[in-house]
């Protein structure tokens, strides 16, 4: 590994900017360069975290709606005011290009604007209790409280829009949290984290603690005061942790295999453009990338010509030059193993169309076909630069076909036939259809989760706000004051 002078960037632990003697190296995986070390923390950090986020919470006597508004603004602005610092530091840690992080910076300001306007939407409702017979001398209503401290675990897919849709619904609610961001990607976090404390957000009601996921992670989520365990990740790490989650409120964002089905009296052209940038923006390492796309018959073979085409095209190369599409996976490790994938698919009789040439941590965008249905690449969340391209029959074998894996998070169609699209909305067993589109397609504020092994509850700034506050009934029952 090459060696530099790197940075020893320090973690919030409950107020304060702390370093500890063992640490982590942040490795940019494009030359395995050390660009920051932070610290390894322990267990006691994270519990001591923890129990002084407790301690916080539980001292505050309130804190005013119209305060977490102003410091969710305060940290929305200064996010887009040091977006290129933000943009630079995502690229450099993660495997981003330079323009897709500062696509992610401008969705962190977003996400953080949206939870200040959530938070002034977090309301109750009055209660007809009247509506039972017997209950005519009752009034009532319900409300939102916060409930005490949340713990957020986060991948490094993201590194900071997924952090910001962790901290800001859970201060929207009122609460304290402690993230521990990914180990290979902790820096963006930090540096969000210094926004919040900027903005004056209360000590100790955020601590962001850098570690080993199976070391201070399962602290995190084991620990009686965690409230709420707001997770995104891999479904192995994910259905661990709800197995000790017990009663408390979760939300576990997890791994997919998205598919896209393509129908003959679509848009081909559109078809193509989007899954192009599905399948492989990011170099594939995102939630909701296209992995299988089906194809109806006659238009297989139009589609897969051009589909080869447009991803000849991608450029594959250094993160911060502008034109560069496809930056490198993650890890050299990472890489390898999506290669493996690709040989095993090879040896069950897969053709590979174009791609699949590793350097590196680098690997070329790759188109599949004829992979046997069986194969780990066909099954699981490959996480990479590679897309399945398959013929079917007619709508309901895509359908079937799509629904056949154990994760259902996203997937798209491309018809403009409204009844066609509307079997696919109903049979598809997933988290969201998108009409029209690649299965790749968000915004923060909208519901976004998934079905089976990809996760349970939804995020979107609203509805992650519903899981990390709880509901409180209240009823007067009335007498006559006379
Ligand atoms: N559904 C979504 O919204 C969504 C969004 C982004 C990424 N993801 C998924 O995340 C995965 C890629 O990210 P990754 O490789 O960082 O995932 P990962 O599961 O390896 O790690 C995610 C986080 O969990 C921590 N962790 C790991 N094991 C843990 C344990 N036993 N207890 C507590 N914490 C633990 C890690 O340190 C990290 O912070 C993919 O599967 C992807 O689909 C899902
Ligand atoms: O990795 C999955 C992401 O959360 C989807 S998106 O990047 O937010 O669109």
């Amino acid at each position: 590994m090459k060696t530099t002078r790197t940075e020893e960037v320090k973690m919030l632990l409950a107020g304060e900017w702390v370093q500890r003697e063992e640490t982590i190296s942040v490795i940019n995986p494009q030359n395995n360069e050390c660009i920051a070390t932070v610290p390894r923390a322990s267990k006691e950090d994270m519990k001591y975290a923890i129990e002084s986020a407790h301690k916080k919470f539980s001292s505050l006597e309130s804190w005013p709606v119209h305060e977490r508004i102003r410091i969710l603004k305060y940290v929305s602005r200064y996010v887009s005011d040091n977006a290129e610092s933000f943009a630079r530091t995502i690229a450099s840690e993660s495997s981003k290009t330079i323009n897709e992080a500062r696509g992610e910076v401008a969705r962190s300001a977003q996400t953080l604007e949206i939870a200040a306007e959530e938070t002034r939407r977090i309301q109750g409702e009055t209660i007809n209790f009247d509506q039972v017979e017997g209950n005519e001398n009752k009034v009532g209503y319900y409300y939102h409280f916060p409930v005490g401290v949340v713990g957020a675990i986060t991948p490094f897919n993201d590194p900071l829009n997924l952090v910001a849709h962790k901290l800001g619904p859970a201060i929207a609610g009122g609460n304290a949290v402690v993230l521990k961001p990914a180990s290979e990607t902790p820096l963006s976090a930090l540096k969000l984290a210094e926004a919040f404390t900027e903005a004056g957000l209360p000590e100790g009601m955020l601590s962001v603690v850098t570690g080993p996921g199976r070391e201070i992670g399962e602290e995190l989520v084991n620990h009686p005061y965690i409230k709420a365990l707001s997770f995104t990740g891999g479904t192995d790490a994910g259905k661990k942790i709800t197995e000790k989650t017990g009663t408390r409120h979760v939300n576990m964002e997890l791994g997919s295999n998205s598919p896209v089905i393509v129908l003959n009296d679509a848009d081909l052209k559109d078809a193509v453009a989007a899954c192009t940038d599905g399948g492989f923006s990011a170099a594939g390492q995102n939630c909701i990338s296209v992995q299988r796309v089906y194809v109806e018959q006659d238009s297989y073979p139009l589609f897969l010509e051009e589909f080869i085409k447009e991803t000849k095209k991608l450029k594959m190369g250094d993160k911060f030059t502008e034109d560069t599409d496809v930056g490198p996976l993650i890890s050299e490790k990472e890489a390898k193993r999506v290669e493996q994938w690709i040989h095993e698919a090879k040896a069950g009789g897969a053709r590979v169309e174009t791609g699949g040439v590793r350097n590196g941590a680098y690997v070329e965008p790759a188109i599949l076909t004829n992979v046997p249905p069986d194969s780990t690449i066909a099954k699981e969340e490959i996480f990479g630069p590679v897309v399945l391209v398959e013929p079917v029959q007619n709508l309901k074998e895509a359908v079937d076909k799509s629904n056949d894996v154990e994760y259902g998070l996203q997937a798209g169609i491309f018809t403009r036939d409204v009844n066609r699209a509307f079997y696919a909305v109903q049979n598809l067993q997933v988290g969201g259809v998108m009409v029209n589109d690649s299965s790749d397609f968000r915004i923060d504020a909208m519901p976004f989760g998934g079905t089976k092994d990809s996760g349970i509850g939804r995020e979107g700034v609203k509805f992650a706000i519903d899981t990390l506050t709880e509901k409180k009934v209240v009823s007067f029952k009335l007498s006559s004051p006379f």
